[in-house]
């Protein structure tokens, strides 16, 4: 099989206009604002407008619009100038009228207050939004321009030769997909072609930090969908750009005119950068008289569509989840599943333009995103919806498997059929389990839109006999809130765009003081803390890409409460390794493990590992097996060998004493949390 190469791309000298680096936190969020000044300046701004004339490149809307948008928040700057009210919201839900409140949280705001102020690791590697840069963007969230911009839509295109599909990382299924739905009932309606589009972007996948078996996911997933898309004879057409700013200008002036298309659909992502992009491609499309909808499908409802009473937009999860469900009650057609699409008229075949595309190829692979243990996360994670039909039929209906923490296929013989005890039915306890495969393990194929979430509460409602169970009492509600937290994570980031941008959702605790030791930072990495539970999750993460929820907080815990180590550091790294990285979810994850997010866990909550330890893993089994040094061990000293061993036995293991003191370093955390800005010791 091929491999894919990055293709210089000629038409995007945009991308050299901007003097500020992009970077890879600010992927997901604000390539060009993410700097470690704390005020952005105009100087910047000035430079980038200079530099863009004199090449004289041909004007590009997306960096226009980050330009003019500099320039807006530059005539705004009195505005922020005095901060927000620390005084005026109620917890979560800020105004979100004319002139929103950029904090979303009182307490403080970052960069504003006068504090002793030490460069965290992550800003050193100016991976963080200024506090201004976050606030415009939550100001005016990307996904609100769009929506306005698609109100005003085009009126009378004309048909052109083909429908466009444009398929993303996100919405890789053919079944139950509102864009490819609706692209297919425009091309009957026209009777022209529908052609798939798939854009490969290395650029964005570095940016974004993706792992490689997220990336090799993706291309398993399209060498599935192309021989079942071929069967309805329609064309899965491949295109790479490395300069990820480039796509919107290439694809409207080269991809659509050469197959004639006048009519595009896709589905919204949510994450600012791909916002932005979209933005672009409407404005771009319309300047050349085509028709550009993006429309809402990731989620099970829409965000913005839950609101307080008052009309606000809510950040605490609770009554916002009982919202999601009384709005589901309402409104069960929020669960309709798409029909699928109809099949293009073989004759599609006969016209040179469209025939050829039934050639593309899918690579092998992605330079830079080669992944070495392929073969092994193939059998973890098979491709494909049939898959991740199949392991939610085993959630539901079979009973959990202690040996499936381990790196054998989810579809291995042996699962027992059984509705009473099936891994459902036993998920309120379960889940807080990793001795076995208590959860669905579907977060990749979800995370990937291998199955949309509707597909999967369709099965959950079937199994309670048509009715959605959304309540604490039983497995099956507490799962289908678990899957609310997905619908409410990408709530947060549409609204408050900022916490994709490496900003904290609470900007009290922006200057947290964070240490900076990078051994204790590749200690954790590698899973060698001297903490077995860590350790095992760490390994676990780097053999499968993936880890059961409860030791991703247990290890997300140990980095930042008792290493002390910026969230934003173990956000990376987590994204860079999953297989289902998603930044909604890591980084509400992550901070509500920092206790910065919406509905945090308050800082002085500390996780003791130990405890958590013996709670998720009774036996040891786990642990067992993911930290080889430790298989011997019986009883509870697999938990803690360092302190329940002699030493002289101890040292026999080859395996590291603790980094930190979990008394002390607690202490340390509460210190700093509650007295932000200040190191215990007074530096
Ligand atoms: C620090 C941290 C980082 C995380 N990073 C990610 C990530 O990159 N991608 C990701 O999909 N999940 C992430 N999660 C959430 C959660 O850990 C995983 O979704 C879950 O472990 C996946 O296992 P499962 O599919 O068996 O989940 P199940 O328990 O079977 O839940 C079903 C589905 O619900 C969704 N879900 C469950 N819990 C959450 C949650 N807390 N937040 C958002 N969605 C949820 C997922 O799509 C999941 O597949 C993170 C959690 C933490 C604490």
């Amino acid at each position: 099989m091929p491999q894919l190469t990055l293709q210089a791309d000629p038409n995007s000298k945009s991308l050299a206009l901007s003097p500020q680096k992009s970077t890879s936190r600010a992927s997901s969020s604000n390539t060009r604002a993410i700097h470690t000044s704390p005020r952005g300046g105009g100087g910047d701004i000035a430079k980038r407008k200079a530099a863009y004339t004199k090449k004289g490149d041909e004007p590009n809307l997306w960096e226009l619009h980050h330009i003019q948008e500099d320039m807006a928040a530059i005539n705004k700057k009195k505005h922020f100038k005095d901060g927000p009210d620390a005084k005026g919201e109620s917890k979560g839900q800020p105004d979100r009228g004319t002139k929103r409140e950029h904090s979303p949280e009182g307490g403080g705001v970052a960069g504003a207050r006068e504090t002793k102020r030490h460069k965290n690791a992550y800003e050193i590697k100016g991976k963080v939004a200024t506090y201004e840069d976050a606030a415009r963007t939550d100001e005016d969230p990307p996904l609100d321009q769009l929506t306005r911009l698609l109100e005003n839509g085009q009126e009378d295109v004309p048909k052109g030769d083909c429908v466009v599909y444009w398929m993303r990382m996100e919405d890789m299924r053919i079944e139950d997909n509102t864009a490819f739905h609706r692209a297919s009932e425009r091309a009957q309606e026209f009777g022209v072609p529908l052609v798939v589009l798939f854009v490969l972007s290395p650029g964005d996948y570095k940016i974004h930090d993706r792992s490689t078996k997220r990336i090799d996911f993706m291309l398993r997933n399209l060498r599935y969908l192309k021989p079942r898309l071929h069967e309805l004879d329609i064309p899965l057409h491949i295109v790479s750009y490395d300069r990820r700013l480039s796509i919107p200008k290439r694809l409207v002036n080269d991809v659509f005119p050469s197959l004639g298309a006048k009519h595009l659909f896709a589905n919204i992502e949510y994450e600012v950068d791909e916002l932005r992009r979209d933005i672009a491609v409407v404005k771009l499309g319309r300047e050349k008289g085509m028709d550009v909808r993006c429309l809402h499908d990731r989620l099970i409802v829409p965000p913005g569509r839950i609101k307080s009473q008052a009309g606000k937009p809510m950040s605490v999860f609770s009554p916002w989840q009982r919202a999601w469900a009384k709005l589901l009650a309402a409104e069960p057609k929020l669960l309709n599943l798409s029909p699928s699409p109809k099949a293009n008229l073989e004759s599609v075949k006969k016209d040179e333009r469209f025939a050829k595309l039934f050639d593309d190829e899918i690579p092998d692979s992605v330079e830079g995103f080669e992944c070495a243990e392929r073969k092994q996360i193939a059998e973890i994670f098979p491709e494909g919806t049939e898959t991740a039909k199949e392991l939610l039929r085993r959630f539901l209906h079979t009973k959990p498997r202690k040996t499936q923490f381990q790196i054998v296929s989810p579809l291995s013989e042996g699962a027992q059929e059984s509705k009473k005890e099936s891994r459902v039915s036993q998920y309120q306890t379960g889940r807080n389990l990793v001795d076995g495969d208590n959860s669905s393990r579907l977060s990749p194929y979800l995370a990937s839109g291998v199955i949309s979430g509707r597909m999967v509460l369709d099965e959950a409602k079937k199994y309670t006999g048509g009715k959605l169970e959304s309540g604490r009492d039983t497995g099956v509600g507490m799962w289908v809130q678990e899957v609310s937290w997905r619908d409410f994570y990408n709530h947060v980031m549409s609204t408050w765009p900022r916490v994709s941008m490496g900003r904290p959702f609470l900007e009290k605790f922006a200057d947290v003081q964070w240490e900076v030791n990078e051994e204790h930072l590749q200690a954790w990495k590698d899973g060698k803390t001297g903490y077995p539970i860590v350790d095992a999750a760490m390994r676990a993460c780097k053999a499968r890409g993936w880890m059961e929820n409860r030791v991703r907080m247990v290890s997300a815990s140990f980095l930042v409460k008792s290493l002390m180590l910026d969230w934003r550091l173990g956000e990376k790294y987590f994204m860079e390794s999953f297989i289902d990285g998603d930044l909604a979810a890591n980084n509400g994850g992550w901070q509500w493990t920092a206790s910065t997010g919406t509905d945090p866990q308050p800082y002085f909550r500390i996780f003791n590992t130990l405890t958590q330890s013996e709670k998720c893993d009774p036996n040891g089994d786990y642990i067992r097996y993911w930290v080889p040094e430790l298989k011997n061990l019986k009883g509870k000293a697999v938990h803690d060998p360092y302190h329940q061993m002699p030493s002289s036995e101890f040292k026999k293991l080859g395996y590291p004493a603790p980094i930190v003191d979990h008394k002390k370093s607690r202490e340390r955390a509460l210190f700093r949390y509650k007295n932000v800005g200040e190191k215990e010791d007074g530096s």
